[in-house]
């Protein structure tokens, strides 16, 4: 899919822009501060309804103003779809071919991206939950039954961890709402399970094959999937559900004991191993630069399979943080496959080099302008 056209209205430090895109390599060049991540940003929101660097959609909103809007034009194999959302300090609305829908799950995987920031590193390094926000971001664009249920498992796990606290301190004394929630709560979280090793088992796929590659051929990745109920090939929901249902039944006091809920998806996580090594604990800063790097560059061939549409690449100044290697990786990976969207305060010479056709915008105090070729 391609974004055509982007139009911004007193988003952020943009007042008023309409902005036609290239299908291929989009370069947006500009000194700091000027509007380049707040550009990827909008993108990002218009395939989300959400930030990716705020959970507080009022910063999005120019600061002078009451009101902003996104909206953009995505062409896909099926036609055009316009594409609108609105954000006021009383919430936000989101259009599809001018049409409001009613909950922002039915809006979500329209437009699908994937963003690779530096921060990303995190992904390997950082705590189990940046892995599960991971899991839960790009596999609901790709599933909105995933999204449907991962978001149900939500809501139930704060009113179980609730009900739980009242238990704990004698608020609440009956147990029959207990099990009735444990068996919600276990048919949810066993819908997330499986689909979780579903989509890391095809995610692992695509990235072996490129991180095999982008280490010259020296390293094999391997996703492990560490979750707390047994979950293979062949395990089925129904299974994955009593086995979860199980565990709330036989650690019903300890939960209680606990206030909260110890079993379940909420606790996942994703083991990274290179060559046998967990590379969380025992890799180097190199390795864990290109395992990050591969299971981006795998997310772009799982959505293509599993949506049958290549997905936007957002590209938040990464060049400078890869090697001349990675960055020739990164770029033939994507040259005439993805439309990108790629910031940079300064193009280098290999990405001069490798970019076949870049279609260049400068962006200075919140206004774009295309280099003529
Ligand atoms: N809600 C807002 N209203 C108006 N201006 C805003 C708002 N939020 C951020 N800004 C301005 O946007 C600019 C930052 O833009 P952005 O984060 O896109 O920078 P950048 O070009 O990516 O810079 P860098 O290269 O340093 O990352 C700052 O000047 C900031 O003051």
């Amino acid at each position: 899919m391609i974004l055509t056209e982007l139009r911004l209205h007193n988003f952020r430090n943009y007042q008023d822009l309409t902005v036609h895109f290239a299908p291929g390599i989009n370069v947006l060049i500009g000194r700091n501060a000027q509007g380049k991540t707040n550009m990827l940003e909008a993108i990002y929101a218009l395939s989300l309804t959400r930030s990716h660097r705020t959970s507080n959609d009022r910063e999005l909103i120019n600061w002078q103003q009451q009101s902003a809007s996104i909206s953009g034009v995505v062409q896909k194999a099926t036609g055009k779809v316009p594409l609108e959302l609105q954000f006021t300090k009383n919430g936000k609305k989101a259009k599809v071919n001018h049409l409001e829908q009613a909950r922002l799950g039915q809006y979500i995987g329209q437009l699908n991206t994937i963003l690779f920031a530096p921060e990303d590193l995190s992904l390997v390094k950082g705590a189990p939950a940046v892995r599960r926000r991971f899991m839960d971001m790009e596999f609901s664009q790709m599933s909105s039954k995933y999204l449907y249920d991962a978001s149900q498992f939500r809501t139930l796990l704060r009113q179980r961890n609730k009900y739980l606290k009242q238990l704990k301190y004698g608020q609440q004394h009956d147990r029959v709402l207990l099990t009735v929630l444990s068996d919600q709560l276990a048919a949810y979280g066993a819908e997330v399970i499986v689909a979780r090793h579903h989509f890391l088992q095809h995610l692992e796929k695509w990235a072996a094959d490129l991180h095999y590659q982008i280490s010259l051929n020296q390293e094999h990745l391997h996703l492990a999937y560490v979750t707390q109920v047994k979950v293979g090939d062949e395990t089925t929901v129904d299974q994955a559900y009593h086995e979860l249902l199980k565990l709330y039944q036989d650690n019903q006091d300890r939960e209680i004991d606990q206030g909260t809920t110890m079993y379940g998806p909420q606790r996942d996580d994703i083991r990274f191993m290179v060559n046998d090594k967990n590379i969380q604990a025992f890799g180097s800063q190199g390795q864990q630069r290109t395992t990050a790097l591969s299971v981006k560059l795998a997310e772009i061939d799982l959505m293509k399979e599993q949506t049958g549409e290549y997905p936007l690449l957002l590209l938040d100044d990464v060049l400078s943080e890869l090697d001349p290697v990675r960055q020739t990786h990164l770029l033939t990976a994507i040259q005439d496959k993805v439309q990108t969207f790629l910031t940079t305060t300064s193009l280098s010479d290999v990405a001069r080099q490798l970019i076949k056709k870049p279609t260049i915008f400068e962006i200075k105090h919140g206004t774009l302008n295309k280099e003529e070729a």
